[in-house]
């Protein structure tokens, strides 16, 4: 039988959508579909096209096609869900989480009907119940459904260390746990430069200074942009993820996975370690925690079982 092309879904074709799109396309992981609403058609379209257009440059082969329809998303391989709004200075993430839920909700019904067989990533603010909500509409194994946010958590936490030390960020390894809130768990514990525990390198008020910026670090970037969220290092991620999927890489990587007795919680979406390959979510990584990480990664797990009550009561 000959070998066909992955075909990936993007749903919700705005700032990272379509920069997922581009990146998927750049590290020509398959054929890509982009979708949004249909007032937005010729929008899509014509950031697809541009893509496309963009393709003999860089010299990659990829197909792009922008659309309203989710017939020409069918048996997508993996399908990314960004669709949803974003939040503004002032708000958080748990402020859209009623828009969110009827969008991410309605996108799955399509998804659902259109690629029964699809691993789907869900970006859409807030993340977690997010997911949770996806998981119930979707109605798919566990380990298709997974949740954005550690990768970009844990990339913001490796940059500060790096920039701090003056170091390449390819040879700093940390883990960003819990809930995709201001009370997320960067495990110090865990993270280290080519091998050295950072405790070793940096001085604890640092530390303590680079934990609490990578906590609000989404923030940060909200503040500035003044109109939007972050688009570049989330498009990042989630092109992680996908690769780590399409292409079996079995990699150890955070992820929001649906947890069942994992680290003590039950039927709840959250942060954790888990071995990513072409099934999915292939294996939850539960790792030993000190009482201080335990008390902090349940206070987190309250805050997003909290806003999972708000959509799983809607
Ligand atoms: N989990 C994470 O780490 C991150 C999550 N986000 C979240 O991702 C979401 C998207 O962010 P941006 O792309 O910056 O927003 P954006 O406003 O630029 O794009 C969202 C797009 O979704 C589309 N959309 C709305 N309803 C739709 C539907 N039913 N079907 C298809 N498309 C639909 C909109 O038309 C728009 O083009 C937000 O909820 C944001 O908070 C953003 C960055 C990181
Ligand atoms: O902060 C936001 O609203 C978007 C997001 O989740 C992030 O950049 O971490």
């Amino acid at each position: 039988m000959a070998i066909t092309r992955k075909k990936i879904t993007v749903v919700g074709a705005g700032f990272t959508g379509a920069t997922t799109a581009l990146m998927l396309a750049q590290k020509e992981l398959g054929d890509i579909v982009l979708v949004d609403i249909a007032p937005l058609e010729n929008p899509t379209k014509g950031k697809a096209l541009d893509m496309l257009e963009a393709t003999p440059v860089m010299g990659v082969d990829s197909n792009i096609i922008g659309t309203s329809s989710y017939e020409d998303t069918r048996n997508s391989d993996v399908v990314i869900i960004t669709a949803g709004v974003a939040r503004k200075p002032g708000m958080s993430r748990d402020d859209l989480v009623n828009t969110n839920a009827g969008i991410v909700r309605s996108v799955c019904e399509s998804v659902k009907a259109t690629s029964p067989n699809a691993y789907v990533i869900i970006l859409s603010n807030p993340v977690d119940a997010m997911t949770y909500a996806a998981y119930q509409t979707l109605g798919f194994p566990k380990n298709r459904v997974i949740g954005q946010s550690g990768v970009l958590d844990t990339a913001r936490y490796c940059t500060f260390i790096a920039q701090e030390l003056n170091v390449s960020v390819e040879d700093v390894r940390g883990f960003v746990l819990g809930g995709h809130g201001d009370d997320m768990v960067p495990l110090v514990r865990y993270s280290n430069v080519a091998g050295i525990p950072i405790e070793k390198l940096i001085p604890a008020d640092r530390i303590e200074a680079i934990v609490q910026r990578a906590r609000v670090g989404g923030g940060e970037i909200v503040n500035l942009l003044g109109n939007g969220s972050a688009y570049y290092a989330p498009a990042a991620s989630l092109v992680q993820m996908t690769e780590a999927i399409l292409k079996d890489k079995k990699r150890i990587i955070p992820v929001i996975a649906y947890l069942e007795g994992e680290y003590g919680y039950d039927n709840l979406f959250m942060g954790i370690p888990a071995i990513i390959g072409g099934d999915g979510i292939e294996k939850v990584i539960e790792l030993e925690l000190t009482p201080e990480e335990k008390a902090a990664l349940d206070k987190s797990a309250e805050s997003v079982r909290s806003v999972i009550q708000v959509v799983t009561a809607g």
